[in-house]
């Protein structure tokens, strides 16, 4: 194995094989005893885009949810939140999504004229946003709409935060990447996808191609395409597998790159 393919994946903490039901407790287990802990929490907030990893950290949440429901008989909640800009492409697999996972409530922010108005504003300054940092700050808007939505119902922001796109950073710091509870740490995309096999979920939720879909000028632009490595090439490396050179530098660079988004911000003490 390549030295750093060891700390990467010490650090990440995957296995290199899951036994699914056990790692579905694991999480389930996690999100119940968090707010159990944390008296006075009630509620788990969680953005689903119609993609697999929110498709899986809503259906976990809603299991932790009724099990502390009917267990405490607490009025516990998992809020399901929809937050398109203006239209979405694949509404109908985030509202498939929804369906599936039962969540107990639906809440919809369309984030187009706060993105919009951002813009325009940091513009007025005699500045470019690209197509690109546009689409961070979708990411950003996102994440203020849940802390928001968890600030009024006593409840904190899942993550949907995972070994394969930890790895590479591929999230928006402080957008996507901020949460308060990441229950599927530790898992790659393929065992993300095993867990909502197991869990029976629509099959064109787990087999979608994963996007950020976060470009107009590039929509539904595919994530191993941005990155230029393939999830199976991820995940095998942090399986332990042995993987082409070329792969294993693509994702060790990316994983150099963004070093800076698994910390806390830079002190005086850091240099
Ligand atoms: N060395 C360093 N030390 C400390 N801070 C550093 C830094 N380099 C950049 N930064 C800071 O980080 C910022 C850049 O990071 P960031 O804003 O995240 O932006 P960046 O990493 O450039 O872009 C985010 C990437 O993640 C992808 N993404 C985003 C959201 C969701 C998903 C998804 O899969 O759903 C994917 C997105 O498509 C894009 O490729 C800089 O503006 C700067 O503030
Ligand atoms: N349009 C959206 N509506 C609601 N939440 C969103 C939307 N887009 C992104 N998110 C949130 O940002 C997270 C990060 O997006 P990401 O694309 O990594 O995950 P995903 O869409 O759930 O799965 P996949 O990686 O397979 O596309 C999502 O899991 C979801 O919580
Ligand atoms: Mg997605």
């Amino acid at each position: 194995m390549r030295p750093l393919q060891k700390e990467i994946i010490e650090y990440e903490k995957t296995k290199p094989v899951i036994d699914v039901d056990e790692e579905i407790r694991r999480s389930v287990d996690f999100l119940k005893n968090y707010l159990l802990k944390n008296k006075g929490l009630k509620t788990l907030v969680l953005g689903i885009s119609g993609g697999q990893d929110s498709t899986l950290a809503g259906r976990l949440s809603e299991i932790a949810i009724t099990e502390l429901r009917q267990e405490t008989k607490e009025n516990y909640e998992f809020i399901a939140v929809r937050l398109p800009y203006g239209e979405q492409a694949d509404e109908s697999d985030a509202m498939q999504a929804i369906e599936w996972m039962q969540a107990d409530k639906v809440v919809r922010v369309n984030i187009k004229d706060s993105v919009d108005a951002m813009v325009k504003a940091v513009e007025a300054n005699g500045m470019n946003i690209s197509d690109f940092n546009k689409g961070n700050i979708k990411a950003r808007a996102r994440m203020i709409a849940q802390f928001a939505i968890a600030g009024d119902n006593s409840g904190v922001v899942v993550g949907t935060d995972h070994a394969a796109e930890n790895i590479t950073g591929f999230y928006t710091k402080f957008g996507d990447g901020a949460a308060d509870v990441t229950p599927l740490f530790r898992l790659d995309k393929r065992q993300g996808r095993s867990l909502l096999e197991k869990l029976n979920a629509p099959k064109n939720l787990y087999e979608k191609t994963p996007t950020a879909d976060l470009e107009e000028d590039r929509p539904s632009l595919p994530d191993e395409k941005a990155l230029g490595v393939s999830y199976t090439d991820i995940d095998n490396y942090l399986e332990g597998k042995e993987i082409s050179d070329k792969s294993a530098e693509i994702i060790e660079n990316w994983y150099k790159k963004t070093a800076h988004k698994r910390r806390q911000p830079y002190t005086v003490f850091d240099i």
